[in-house]
């Protein structure tokens, strides 16, 4: 099969470069344009570029000149990946999805938007139905066929992974809490968390993120609206959901400690939900795309686990760890909830959405 041409909007950041690793070597996609800020563009990627992974820059990538964030440079991409600084994916994007291109982005500018779909591709990939719906509609009518797709905030994504199939198992859940202990890479490169901030020391403050956590929950565990064309978030006097979230000196994996309590007075055992969590396997799996984690969320049994250095890079990131399953003493339980930020959390949910949608010719 003829391979999928990418491009990569805002290549040059934490998250840009992390979909260039994803992308390089990929057998369904050729990443083929790199765009970033006029700061950049006109310069080869290496000199535009503070790499900062610790694999190195891909041979064939080093090379590229990196170009402006404008449609007009990337009409020969089938897809775009945006890992653009938020105060400028918003315009940007627009402009791409008005000019007939397909987005898949990290940033937070239209996860609000009820008709763009927000997803956490091991978790409601259902939700893509809506790009499916207005692709086909373009098709018939001849009309733009540009979309925007959001990925959730990364301690979002790590938050609602094991939550989605406890809720499809045992009911909705009427209570939701959650403390973080967030990787430095979230906070990006430029200029990032400076080392005199966060060595020997922990943030309890990251701007808008408890918000962003609190809001994108609801999104993403809500439904489809009748029309098919809408997201329809639950309604918050369904779900009442605190997170407070910490910066702590990790490179990468959020790590989260979540206690819940459902709706029903029916309760499932501690058992139940390790079991439920074992079985669940996402589409992506299913479909058997190329990223699909083996296993979409590894249980693990040992009392100190999961940690970020451990287990982050299980299913190469793709997959999410629990582990502490216990009954809790103030809700019903609470267990420990560690994600790759810039892997399901990021970059890597921004492949797996567009997989999910090559398998189903929707690109
Ligand atoms: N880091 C993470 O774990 C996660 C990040 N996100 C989101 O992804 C996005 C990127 O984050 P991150 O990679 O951390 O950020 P970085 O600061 O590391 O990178 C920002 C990128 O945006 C580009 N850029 C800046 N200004 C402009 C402009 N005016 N026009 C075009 N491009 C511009 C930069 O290019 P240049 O080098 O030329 O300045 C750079 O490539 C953000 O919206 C963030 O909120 C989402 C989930 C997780
Ligand atoms: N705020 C997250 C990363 C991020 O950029 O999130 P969002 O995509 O919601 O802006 C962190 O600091 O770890």
């Amino acid at each position: 099969m003829a391979k999928t041409r990418a491009g990569v909007l805002g290549a040059t950041g934490s998250v840009g470069q992390r979909f260039i690793l994803l992308l390089s070597n990929h057998p369904d996609f050729e990443l083929v344009k790199l765009g970033a800020s006029s700061r950049s563009a006109g310069k080869k990627y290496k000199d535009a570029c503070n790499w900062k992974q610790t694999e190195v820059i891909p041979e064939y990538v080093e090379n590229l000149v990196v170009v402006e964030c404008k449609s007009e440079f990337f009409q020969d991409c089938d897809i775009v990946f945006s890992g653009l600084d938020a105060d400028y994916a918003g315009e940007i994007e627009k402009e791409f999805s008005e000019n007939g291109l397909g987005v898949i982005s990290n940033a937070k500018n239209y996860r609000q938007e009820p008709e763009v779909p927000l997803v956490v591709p091991i978790i409601n990939p259902e939700h893509l139905a809506i790009v499916e719906n207005k692709i086909n509609k373009a098709k018939k009518e001849g009309t733009n066929k540009g979309f925007i797709i959001c990925i959730s905030n990364c301690s979002t994504a790590g938050l609602v992974a094991p939550l989605k199939p406890l809720v499809d198992t045992f009911g909705p859940l009427k209570y939701l809490i959650t403390t973080t202990l967030q990787a430095v890479s979230g906070a990006g490169f430029s200029p990032g968390v400076g080392s005199m901030d966060i060595l020997d020391n922990v943030i309890p403050y990251i701007g808008g993120e408890e918000e962003k956590m609190e809001w994108e929950t609801k999104k993403i565990l809500g439904s489809i609206s009748a029309d098919g064309l809408s997201i329809e978030n639950i309604p918050d006097s369904e779900l009442k959901v605190s997170a407070s979230c910490n910066r702590v000196a990790v490179i990468d994996g959020h790590t989260e400690c979540v206690s819940f309590s459902f709706k029903s007075e029916k309760k499932p055992s501690v058992d139940e939900i390790k079991q439920c969590l074992r079985d669940y396997k996402c589409e992506a799996t299913l479909l058997g795309v190329t990223s699909a984690p083996k296993q979409t969320i590894h249980v693990l049994e040992q009392n100190d686990r999961p940690q970020p250095r451990l287990d982050r890079n299980r299913d190469a990131g793709y997959a999410v760890s629990v582990g502490r399953v216990r009954e809790d003493t103030v809700l019903d339980f609470k267990m420990v909830v560690l994600s790759h930020n810039t892997i399901i959390g990021a970059a890597g949910s921004g492949i797996l959405i567009a997989e999910i949608l090559k398998a189903k010719n929707l690109i």
